[in-house]
């Protein structure tokens, strides 16, 4: 692939957007084409060229992403990635990938982020599968909670209309978000396209709907869901609350939420998509078998400036281990040994042995605490050379509660 890739200008948006909806064989709205502009910072996204023609393209949102331990790093959200279906399999998603991992890091970010739309596409790259969502459908007879559930008679459930209800969203979503690694900061053009709900936007499940949990001190929580309203053959009401999204301060605040969307009237279940695989509905349900759960891949992370990195997260137990990246040819600047000490937190280039070595795609997906390095040893993609450094490591990256992003960028 030798076609030059550079970023967009403002007046080349309506061909990159063309590029996108061919890829993704959609059709975007004028509205919606100018709420994806406002996210994207056109410095940040880049195309490769054929002639004059955007042929293949991908774009960064920048935001800020919780730690282990709840500091919140700059990183790279990658998105948008699509090639024309005249110029696939050439090379030109190789190019834009190599290019852009080269910007990030002159750019300063130490770690990339996406959601990709199919699993076998990035780990080539260097990224690792860092966390899982669950999905769940949950049938109305079977979402009786476990007796002791908490309760709060001071709590109320208040409906409103989602964009009145903006600022008490935001609020809860600032109260929770460095509590979990992964979420990541929402601007306000962010919290426009989550809540967008003109009629192009809706689909077959209706308007946005939320439901407040509140007491005389304020806010506790809220659930954002639309209904999809449909019948049984013989003309019973048959709907399903399709959960976009429900934050709590509190498990009684949580609970109650969660309640209203399991006993909505008229509908027969709910179907909560993306939600954490450690989320606590699994222990509230007095029947967790009609959680009806499968899981999917999330966030996929890539450690673009390992010693930055490593230095910037926190640690469940304390480690001093000689880490060797044997090979990285998309950010080789990655490669050697790099002794960690996260009592002193740092994390600096050695010429000593190696305790471990592991793929940059390992290290990726373990760096937000979701997946133990154990699990990868015993898949023999991890080595040890000192035993016990293994376990060292696997128990200081693990991290409660598990990463998830929580919202697709
Ligand atoms: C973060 C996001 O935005 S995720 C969205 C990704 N985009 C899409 O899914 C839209 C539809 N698909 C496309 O636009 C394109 O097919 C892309 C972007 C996935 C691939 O672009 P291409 O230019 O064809 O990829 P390219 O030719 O550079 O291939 C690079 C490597 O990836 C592999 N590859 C490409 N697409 C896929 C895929 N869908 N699944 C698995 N491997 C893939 C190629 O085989 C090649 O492998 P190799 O290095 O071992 O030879």
């Amino acid at each position: 692939m030798n076609l030059p890739i550079r970023p967009i200008s403002e007046a080349e948006w309506p061909a990159f957007v063309a590029v996108l909806e061919e890829a993704f064989a959609s059709t975007f709205h004028p509205v919606q084409v100018e709420r994806f502009k406002a996210l994207t910072p056109f410095n940040r996204t880049l195309a490769a060229f054929d002639g004059d023609l955007p042929v293949g393209v991908t774009a960064i949102f920048d935001f800020d992403m919780t730690l282990p331990g709840g500091a919140r790093l700059p990183v790279a959200g990658v998105t948008a990635v699509g090639v024309l279906p005249s110029h696939r399999r050439r090379g030109i998603l190789n190019g834009l990938m190599r290019k852009q991992l080269n910007d990030i890091k002159e750019h300063g970010e130490s770690i990339a982020v996406l959601y990709a739309s199919e699993a076998g596409i990035y780990g080539r790259f260097g990224y690792g599968r860092a966390a899982d969502s669950v999905f769940y459908r949950i049938p109305r007879h079977g979402s009786a909670f476990v007796k002791n559930a908490p309760t709060d008679p001071s709590l109320r459930l208040r409906t409103a209309l989602p964009a009145q209800a903006r600022a008490e969203f935001e609020q809860v979503f600032d109260a929770i978000s460095g509590s979990r690694p992964g979420i990541y900061t929402r601007s306000p053009a962010r919290w426009d396209s989550l809540l967008a709900d003109e009629e192009f936007d809706r689909g077959d499940d209706g308007r946005l709907r939320c439901m407040l949990a509140e007491d005389d001190g304020g806010v506790r929580g809220y659930a954002l869901f639309k209904i999809k309203r449909s019948f049984t053959d013989h003309d019973v009401f048959d709907g399903e609350v399709r959960l976009i999204e429900l934050f709590a301060v509190d498990p009684a605040a949580y609970a109650a939420l969660w309640r209203s969307v399991l006993d909505r009237d008229l509908c027969s279940r709910v179907y909560a998509w993306n939600r954490p695989v450690d989320d606590p509905i699994t222990h509230l349900l007095a029947e967790p078998r009609h959680l009806n759960a499968g899981t999917l891949d999330e966030l996929w992370a890539r450690v673009v400036d390992l010693p930055a990195a490593l230095v910037a997260r926190a640690y469940a137990a304390p480690a001093e281990v000689v880490i060797e990246i044997a090979e990285d040819d998309v950010c080789p600047w990655n490669e050697g040994r790099w002794r960690l000490a996260t009592a002193k937190g740092t994390c600096e280039r050695t010429e000593d042995e190696p305790d471990l070595t592991l793929p940059i795609q390992v290290l990726g997906a373990a760096y937000f605490g979701g997946r133990p390095l154990t699990t990868y040893a015993d898949a023999g993609l991890v080595t040890e050379h000192r035993p016990g450094a293994l376990l060292e490591l696997s128990t200081a990256m693990a991290w409660d509660p598990k990463p998830w992003a929580g919202l697709v960028f």
